[in-house]
């Protein structure tokens, strides 16, 4: 059990839940303000707590999924890399690691389907682009840091689909912006960490293609632009002002992150600062809902 937990990432799975539940929670503040202010109140659902079960369960098993595809299509490197995780290590086979992926893409599809058909579309569309990711996109310029992007992004927008049909989507939108952006600059810092490796294995990834500096250059300004966007939750008045005091703490680590690889040229340390800087904006949005 252990080994599956570890194979999934389960705290990545976990971050990204919560990411989920709270698009669901500030998608229900908007439109359940709205439909007071346009007085068919009456007619709108009180806050659902089955399907915020399922949204938690759809983007913890997709996520699992995804990184359990992610490694057993990443055998070869991983047993030069990081031959302590499941696969290499030999505690999962092969065989195991890919139906245990497919069947959580399956429960996770069949459990959104459930909620309603944009969610199902969301969570099996997800699916396949990290099966994609996995195979071949992660190999490509770019494409692969936007995928992942986007991917940690939707988390939020899965939330708010919960409500697509009074507008749900609309109200987090500016979440998913938010993290996508982020994620995409802490992507393209993870390929700069790995350039070594990923040029062995003949992948073509952005830092390979212009370069590390220009690279890192481009995740700057990338996370910069974030930080920069970071106010608009508050402007938008979804969240309060406890939000816009905790976000000003998660966009001085990301700052920091910055510093780390431009300023010292160290894409581990970056990296970890880029997703510390991630949890404690996810924190900012809990508190700040
Ligand atoms: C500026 C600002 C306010 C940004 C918002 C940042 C934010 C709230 C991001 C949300 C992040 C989130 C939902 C993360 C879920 C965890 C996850 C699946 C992240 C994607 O990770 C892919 C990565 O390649 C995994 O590698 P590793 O972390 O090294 O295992
Ligand atoms: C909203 C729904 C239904 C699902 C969302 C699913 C999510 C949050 C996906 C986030 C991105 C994710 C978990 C991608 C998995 C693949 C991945 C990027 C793994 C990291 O892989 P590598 O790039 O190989 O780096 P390491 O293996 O060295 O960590
Ligand atoms: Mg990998």
């Amino acid at each position: 059990m252990q080994a599956y937990l570890k194979l999934m990432r389960s705290g990545n799975c976990l971050m990204a839940a919560i990411a989920a539940l709270v698009g669901v929670f500030i998608a229900y503040n908007i439109v359940s303000a709205n439909a007071t202010a346009d007085s068919y109140a009456a007619a709108f659902p009180t806050f659902p707590i089955l399907d915020s079960l399922k949204v938690f369960l759809v983007v913890f098993f997709v996520t699992g999924a995804g990184n359990a595809i992610n490694d057993y299509f990443d055998i070869d490197i991983d047993r030069i890399n990081k031959p302590e995780r499941p696969i290499p290590s030999g505690k999962i086979s092969l065989k195991a690691a890919m139906y245990f992926s497919l069947a959580l893409f399956a429960a996770g599809s069949i459990i959104a389907a459930s909620i309603n058909m944009i969610c199902g579309a969301i969570a099996l569309v997800n699916s396949l682009l990290l099966i994609y990711y996995a195979s071949n996109l992660k190999r490509t310029a770019l494409f692969g840091n936007i995928a992942v992007g986007y991917l940690t992004g939707s988390t939020f927008l899965f939330g708010g689909a919960v409500f697509f049909e009074y507008g749900g989507i609309k109200g987090v939108f500016v979440l998913f912006v938010l993290a996508t952006m982020a994620t995409i600059a802490r992507e393209i810092v993870k390929d700069i960490e790995d350039i070594e490796g990923d040029r062995e294995d003949g992948a073509q990834t952005l830092p390979i293609i212009i370069g590390p500096k220009k690279a890192a250059y481009l995740a700057a300004f990338i996370g910069l632009v974030a930080v920069l966007a970071s106010p608009l939750p508050y402007i938008q008045s979804l969240m309060t002002v406890r939000y816009l005091i905790l976000v000003a703490v998660a966009d001085i680590l990301f700052a920091v992150a910055v510093y780390e690889i431009l300023g010292k040229n160290n894409p581990a340390k970056s990296s970890k600062m880029f997703k510390m800087a991630m949890a404690f904006a996810l924190i900012s949005f809990i508190a700040g809902a």
